[in-house]
């Protein structure tokens, strides 16, 4: 077997063989069980479909179904129809009669014609709003918490992969397996139908020779498909490799890089990799599934309808069967084999359809299950009025990783600003996270002036804190929303300039070409592209906007990161005004920021090592007296090209 590491290299799986053993009855029996759940699931979803849309898409299936029989009929009465019509001349009624047949034949061809595009029409709309209804579960399921953890959940990924993808690119979704199964409707009913005129115009048994017949090969058919849908879930994890290296090429952010690095033949053959992992182990089931299986079902058919037909021929040739007869038996048992055959509209959309819809189901579960909205309480619209305050918290990412924090305690003084630093990777972030209840801690708590915040409604505790992450979201819409989403989608003019003045960013957006309504981004017509540095204030504008729609925390993780000398220190002149009565938390590695808030707190080994003022702890001259002035230092060497506020402003402390 093939798989794939984690820097996408090709390599040889040995413990992947199970499968290879097992025959493909067996494995199709051991998952049958799922099989009728997924079936189940499907049918319940097409309820929702809206009775419709729904009812008319089964009602044209019905249709389709029985046309084709009447086709038969037609046509085996023009042939029969021919030598007493040519007997007879055109006036005969003989003539007539095969007129008839002949107008009913072209009717019914036209009319089944007709049906198709609109059959596959309504089959969409059935898709659409089935997938939609799914998407909206999953978001609805994805939110139903404070919490992402489980969406960074690596199984949970995995799972989910195959699923999500699909309804991303709208192909073999769940909704695409409801409009699958309505579409076999036709297919069986044309076999049916096609099996009791085979009984009627000749005999019982021919009938049942001949559904049995198709039925053979169809069941067989889908048995391969349906086993080979589930090895083909079990490669999940290779294949999600391989969307992200589909995707890195066509991500905008991406292809500087790409370029830059000369890259591209190394994600093409990233690429190739990852399909060969994930196709390779695939394809060599298929043979095993389907070929050996198929022999011994297309000859069980081969046998019946042998049968059938070699009775037929001889009925017709003892004058027990009329031509039109002959015709009609023959066409009718040719048709119902048709049903063996692979069905585009439907066979591949319901099995993959299907499995999509137990990934996604599944993915929904976990969410739900990961779900915990804390209690219900609403936090009172002052709270924080004294403090908030971390408890003996400690969390880890996963089980087996190592704490991020290790029982830390500290203190966030409500109505002032406090300052974290740390070095790279020492878990400032995550404290902020787990303060949004992004996670939650796995031992200790987190109080709000004395009350756990797990007892808050998750949803209304996150909207109390405005936090500006690192990797903040750039989207690709118009200023007004950037700014405007900090209080839940606000578009009024005046409260979003008044945010994008306080945080340093009015000049430069009313130079955009449209202003606040300029989408950030040159991929539209006339976006614009901002730089680092003025993202970063539009994000401020953000979170300032947040405080004015009632967030009363205020968390900036690397506000000034990407700000030039100046522009930071006018930033900080404002800073207090501008979080004036909020709480606010700034996490930061520039010493000349940190410096400007009230207390700072020093992060390291998972717990608070040092907090005070600037002052205080540069007199006791410990871990942040000495990454002071390790950074004062660098500042002076710098000075000939440096900013010189800034050097004033960070070596003067
Ligand atoms: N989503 C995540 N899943 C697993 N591990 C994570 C995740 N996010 C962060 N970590 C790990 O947790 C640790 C702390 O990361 P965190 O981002 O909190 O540090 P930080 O102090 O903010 O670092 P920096 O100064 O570089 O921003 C790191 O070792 C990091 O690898």
């Amino acid at each position: 077997m093939l798989s794939i590491d984690a820097s996408g290299v090709l390599m040889v799986d040995q413990s992947a063989g199970d499968a290879v053993n097992r025959s493909v009855w067996g494995e199709f029996t051991g998952g049958m069980r799922g099989r009728w759940d997924q079936r189940r699931a499907i049918l319940r979803l097409l309820l929702g479909g809206g009775p419709a849309v729904v009812g008319s898409a089964v009602l044209l299936q019905i249709i389709a179904g029985l046309l084709p029989i009447g086709f038969v009929l037609a046509t085996a009465g023009v042939i029969a129809g021919v030598p007493a019509a040519v007997e007879g001349g055109v006036d005969s009624s003989a003539w007539q009669q095969l007129r008839d047949h002949l107008i009913a034949a072209a009717a019914l061809f036209f009319a089944i014609q007709l049906l198709l595009p609109v059959q596959a029409f309504l089959g969409e709309v059935l898709r659409r709003r089935i997938d939609d209804r799914v998407r909206d579960r999953l978001m609805a399921d994805s939110f139903a918490g404070p919490s992402v953890a489980v969406l960074e959940d690596p199984e949970v990924l995995d799972q989910a992969a195959d699923g999500v993808n699909m309804l991303r690119m709208a192909a073999w979704t769940p909704g695409a397996a409801c409009a699958g199964f309505i579409a076999l409707l036709s297919h069986y009913l044309q076999t049916v139908a096609a099996a009791v005129v085979v009984a009627v115009v000749y005999e019982w048994w021919a009938g049942a020779a001949v559904l049995l017949a198709g039925l053979v090969i169809r069941f067989g058919y889908r048995v391969g498909l349906s086993v080979f849908g589930r090895i083909f879930m079990t490669h999940q994890r290779v294949r999600r490799r391989r969307f992200y290296f589909r995707d890195l090429l066509f991500t905008a952010d991406a292809a500087k890089e790409i370029r830059v690095f000369g890259l591209l033949g190394w994600v093409g053959e990233r690429y190739s990799d990852a399909f060969m992992a994930s196709s390779v182990p695939v394809w060599q089931q298929r043979r095993r599934i389907f070929y050996g299986p198929y022999v011994l079902y297309t000859l069980t058919a081969f046998v019946l309808l042998g049968g059938v037909l070699a009775a037929v021929a001889r009925a017709s040739a003892t004058g027990v069967l009329g031509v039109g007869a002959f015709m009609i038996v023959m066409q009718a048992a040719l048709s119902s084999i048709r049903i063996g055959a692979f069905i585009a509209e439907s066979d591949v959309q319901t099995e993959y359809g299907m499995n999509a819809q137990q990934a996604l189901t599944r993915l929904g579960e976990l969410t739900l299950a990961a779900a915990d909205p804390g209690g219900s309480e609403t936090p009172s619209a002052e709270l924080p009025i004294r403090e908030i305050r971390f408890e003996r918290v400690t969390f880890r990412y996963a089980p087996d990783a190592p704490p991020v924090l290790d029982g830390l305690d500290l203190v966030i003084p409500a109505g002032a600003s406090l300052a974290i630093v740390g070095l790279n990777g020492a878990g400032k972030t995550t404290l902020v996270k787990l303060l949004a209840r992004l996670y939650e801690p796995e031992s200790g708590r987190i109080t709000a002036d004395g009350v756990d915040i797990r007892t808050f409604d998750g949803a209304a505790w996150q909207r109390k804190v405005a936090a500006i992450f690192q990797d903040f979201v750039h989207f690709e819409l118009p200023v007004r929303d950037n700014v405007g989403f900090g209080a839940g989608g606000l578009r009024d003019d005046e409260p979003i300039e008044e945010a994008l003045r306080r945080a340093g960013a009015l000049e430069f957006v009313a130079g955009l070409p449209a202003g606040l309504d300029t989408p950030l981004s040159r991929q539209y017509t006339d976006g614009a592209e901002l730089s680092g540095g003025q993202w970063q204030r539009i994000a401020i504008a953000r979170a300032l906007i947040a405080v004015e729609g009632g967030a009363r925390v205020l968390v900036l993780d690397e506000p000034t990161a990407s700000l030039d000398a100046r522009a930071e220190v006018a930033f900080f002149e404002r800073f207090l005004d501008l979080t004036s009565g909020a709480t606010s938390l700034v996490i930061s590695h520039r010493f000349s920021t940190v410096r400007r808030a009230d207390r700072i707190a020093v992060l390291e080994h998972g717990r608070v090592t040092e907090s005070g003022t600037h002052d205080g702890l540069l007199a006791a001259g410990g871990r942040y007296a000495e990454l002071f002035m390790l950074q004062a230092a660098r500042f002076a060497e710098d000075e000939p090209s440096g900013d010189d506020d800034l050097i004033e402003e960070t070596a003067d402390a």
